[in-house]
Order: structure tokens, then C-alpha cells, then sequence
């Protein structure tokens, strides 16, 4: 069956079906107050078929930068270097863009002058973090200092750019191994699978350059663990989060129920939380 736009819902195309993409295709499917699934994008669709075809309504299969054609709101679940083909021309239409290789936006920073431009928008989901209402509002006033530790399996770091320039070998570590220390926009550049959501908190809060992370390789867990201090003139604030991964070892699987909530909030007659 073939998805039929009912008069005033909001179509969301999605660029990417991996371990957040296919549960956002899965739950808008599913169904989404007021809004509908109009068409997703993939590198091989032949991949995707068995997945697509097991869909209630099939949404257009279409290359990445024509989603924005058919949709309101263009979800970027794809690798950071598909961000700019994906986001550009979808704000140049007008339309919402949601980043979740938010990374990727540091070195595409003037996407957010095109959409303003536009009348387009970019909107960046919590993610695999938590708090970012409160790191917006902390941010209103005077944030002196935000502090990141992240700490990731093996598995969840193998083949970080970092990792491979300095030969650093976490495949026989026994114990902790603090791999970076530094500000989130060099974290991003090293380990751009990894620390997306430094950018996100970096972009709530003081920006990629004061938001300061660590980066451990940790043989002793078995989640994504995030731990962060927030010292402001309102508040002093520690948050953690400890993410099962997903099928990708990499992504939390909270990422994409996220963006779920996100979509849902579109056109919830309740919405709560900012
Ligand atoms: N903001 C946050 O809190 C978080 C962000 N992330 C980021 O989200 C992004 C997606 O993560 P995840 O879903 O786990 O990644 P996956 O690797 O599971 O999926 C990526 C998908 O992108 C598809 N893809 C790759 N190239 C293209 C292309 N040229 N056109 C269309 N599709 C393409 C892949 O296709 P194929 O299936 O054919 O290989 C795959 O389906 C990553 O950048 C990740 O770093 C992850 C976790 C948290
Ligand atoms: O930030 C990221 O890219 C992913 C992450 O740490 C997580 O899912 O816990």
C-alpha cells in the first residue's frame, strides 16, 4: 500500500535505515500522531528490501538529496559524511532538517545561516545524552565550565580515526585506558562515530571549544557511559547516562528512541519537557 497523505500531517523522509533509521522508519510506520512516512534513503536499497517490504505503507525510495521534496521534516541518520548532501538541500526548501551526526555539523556550520536564510530548520535531538533542556536553560545565564568523561567498550571504538593515527592498540587492554582529553570539537575530529553527543551538549551549552571531554577505552563495561558536571550561575548540575548499545556497538540504542520522541512532539497534544 502505498502511503496517502492525510490533509494536514507532517511527511518525514529518512536518510539512512541502520540501527536508528530502520526504528524511526519502524515507528513512524507504526504510527505517529499527525505525522506520516513519506520516503527514506539508502546506499543499496537491495539491502533494504525485505525490510521495506515488510512495511504497512511503502515510502518512496529516493537518492539523499531529494527527500526534501517530499518532506517536511528530513531525519540524517547516516554516516557524518553524508551530513551536508543530506541537510543542504532540504533547508534549502524550507524544510526541518533533524542531525543526529551532529559532529558533522562543526565543519558545516554554515547550514545554519542557509536555513535561517530559508526558513529551513536544524534541529539536533538529545540523542544518546540526557539534560540538554537543562544545559538550554543554564546557557540563558552564565555556564562557567562543562565537563564530559565518556567511557566505551571496545567494541565501541574500533576504528575511530584517533585510534588508527596513533597506533594505539585497545585490543588487548586489560584496564581503562584514557585515550583523549580535550575540547569536543577535537574529540568530534577523532572519533566522529563516537562523541556525537559532546557536540550536542557543546551546541546546548558553552560551544565545541569550552566543552571539555575525556575519551576512555574500557574493557570493564559493557554500556556507553557518559558522566557530566555542569557549572553555572543557576546551577551546578551532574548527569549520567549508561546506553546498551545496539545492534551498531557504537550508537546507544536510546539514539533513536530519541528522535521518536522528537517526531512525536511535532503535533503531540501534549508535549512535556522542553
Ligand atoms: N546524536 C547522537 O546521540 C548519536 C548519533 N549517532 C550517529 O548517528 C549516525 C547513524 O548511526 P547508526 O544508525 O548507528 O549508523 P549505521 O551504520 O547503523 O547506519 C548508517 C546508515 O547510513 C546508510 N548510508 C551510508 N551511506 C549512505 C548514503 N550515501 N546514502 C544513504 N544512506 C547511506 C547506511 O547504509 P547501508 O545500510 O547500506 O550500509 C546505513 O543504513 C552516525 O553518524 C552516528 O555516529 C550515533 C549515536 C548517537
Ligand atoms: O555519541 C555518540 O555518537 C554515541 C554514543 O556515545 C552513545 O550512543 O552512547
Amino acid at each position: 500500500m502505498t502511503g496517502q497523505k492525510a490533509s494536514n500531517e507532517l511527511r518525514v523522509a529518512i536518510a539512512g535505515l541502520g540501527s536508528i533509521g530502520s526504528k524511526i522508519a519502524t515507528a513512524l510506520d507504526h504510527g505517529i500522531e499527525g505525522l506520516m512516512l513519506s520516503a527514506v534513503a539508502v546506499r543499496d536499497p537491495a539491502k533494504h528490501q525485505a525490510y521495506l517490504g515488510g512495511l504497512r505503507h511503502q515510502p518512496q525510495i529516493l537518492p539523499i538529496d531529494q527527500l526534501g521534496e517530499v518532506a517536511d521534516i528530513v531525519v540524517e541518520c547516516a554516516p557524518s559524511s553524508q551530513l551536508r548532501a543530506i541537510v543542504e538541500p532540504a533547508v534549502k526548501r524550507g524544510r526541518s532538517a533533524v542531525v543526529v551526526s551532529v559532529g558533522g555539523l562543526l565543519d558545516n556550520f554554515d547550514l545554519i545561516d542557509l536555513a535561517r536564510a530559508k526558513g529551513g530548520r536544524i534541529l539536533v535531538p538529545t540523542g544518546a545524552l540526557i539534560g540538554l533542556d537543562a544545559v538550554n536553560a543554564a546557557a540563558l545565564g552564565t555556564i562557567h565550565s562543562v565537563k564530559m568523561v565518556t567511557r566505551k567498550p571496545i567494541d565501541g571504538l574500533r576504528g575511530a580515526p584517533f585510534i588508527v593515527q596513533n597506533n594505539i592498540d585497545i585490543d588487548n587492554l586489560r584496564e581503562p585506558l584514557k585515550l583523549f582529553e580535550g575540547s569536543a570539537r577535537d574529540a568530534a575530529k577523532g572519533f566522529p562515530a563516537n562523541v556525537n553527543v559532546a557536540v550536542a551538549l557543546s551546541l546546548a551549552g558553552i560551544g565545541p571549544d569550552r566543552t571539555q571531554i575525556q575519551v576512555w577505552a574500557d574493557p570493564t563495561v559493557t554500556r556507553n557511559v557518559h558522566r557530566i558536571e555542569v557549572e553555572a550561575d543557576s546551577a551546578r548540575f551532574s548527569m549520567g547516562i549508561e546506553n546498551i548499545p545496539s545492534e551498531n556497538p557504537k550508537t546507544g540504542m536510546i539514539t533513536a528512541l530519541s528522535v521518536i520522541a522528537l517526531l512525536r512532539k511535532q503535533r503531540a497534544t501534549l508535549s512535556v519537557g522542553t
